[in-house]
């Protein structure tokens, strides 16, 4: 998640590569692919000095985001403001760990590495309203920002942050249909990658429902298409889908509490 949110931010030029310092936990590898692909810098958490930073962005699993803390709280001045992504994690867990400091949550999505994230933020009352105008710049230029009360997140979480995988999973199945359905794998994959690019265009245009109604002829082959999938309870199956992700999100912020 962080390389797709360093990748919109350098694309953008919102920041330049030197002013992106980057570390992890243990990967070297990873670090140095990086700072070979953007031009960051690499930096640990041992050494390095912290107090100038404008921006801490947490962008590990949230079951590592304490022993993350712990190696960095020292380091830490009043002016910087923590941005957590990590699924779940409230800001009141952040704070217990480095004390009252401005902290963000986001949780956006894959699609920030082309700019085209769908990001939900909530801040604690620490975070100024210039921080706030400053947090707003830093991720809308990686896509759209919405900004939701804390425990709303995790709805975000279950729609715009774990719903790009399942718009990959939607369109492997049609894949699968597709050659099952005697086309030839590259076929299919064309004709499926521009059937969704084609329809995410259109869904920024008009209203959901009037677009499907205008490709559904009565009693044509959408109409039977559809039935199909309402025979098949797809309705309530996505609505499980969302709410069993949004569900996990609130498990995850009370075990890594
Ligand atoms: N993937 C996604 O689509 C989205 C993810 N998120 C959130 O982003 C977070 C990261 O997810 P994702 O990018 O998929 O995970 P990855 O496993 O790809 O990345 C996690 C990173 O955290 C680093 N890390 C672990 N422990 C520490 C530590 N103590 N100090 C510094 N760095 C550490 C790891 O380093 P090392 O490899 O060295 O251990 C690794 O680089 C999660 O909390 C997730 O909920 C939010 C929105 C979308
Ligand atoms: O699967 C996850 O937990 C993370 C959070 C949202 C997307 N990926």
């Amino acid at each position: 998640m962080a390389e797709s949110m360093i990748h919109g931010w350098i694309n953008k030029r919102i920041m330049k590569p030197e002013e992106i310092s980057v570390m992890n936990r243990s990967d070297q590898d990873r670090l140095e692919f990086l700072s070979d692909e953007y031009g960051v810098n690499i930096v640990c958490a041992e050494k390095t000095e912290l107090k100038d930073a404008h921006f801490v962005l947490l962008a590990m699993k949230p079951k590592d985001v304490e022993a993350a803390l712990s190696g960095i709280k020292d380091k830490l001045s009043g002016n910087t403001v923590i941005l957590s992504v990590a699924a779940g994690v409230s800001i009141e867990t952040i704070q217990k760990h480095v004390g009252n400091f401005p902290v963000a949550r986001a949780m956006p999505n894959t699609s920030a590495k082309i700019g085209k994230s769908a990001t939900g933020v909530a801040w604690s009352k620490h975070v100024s309203k210039e921080q706030q105008h400053e947090l707003r710049n830093l991720l809308s230029s990686i896509g759209s920002v919405t900004v939701v009360e804390e425990e709303q997140l995790h709805a975000v979480t279950g729609v715009a942050g774990s719903g790009p995988a399942y718009i990959y999973y939607f369109a492997e199945a049609m894949t699968e249909a597709a050659i099952a359905n005697g086309l030839s794998s590259a076929d299919a994959k064309k004709l499926v990658r521009q059937t969704f690019a084609g329809a995410a265009e259109m869904l920024q245009q008009e209203d959901f429902a009037e677009l499907r109604k205008k490709v559904t002829s009565p009693n044509g082959t959408t109409a039977a298409g559809l039935r199909s999938l309402e025979e098949n309870h797809f309705k309530e199956t996505v609505g499980e889908c969302v709410t069993r992700a949004s569900e996990r999100s609130k498990e995850l912020g009370k075990e890594f509490k």
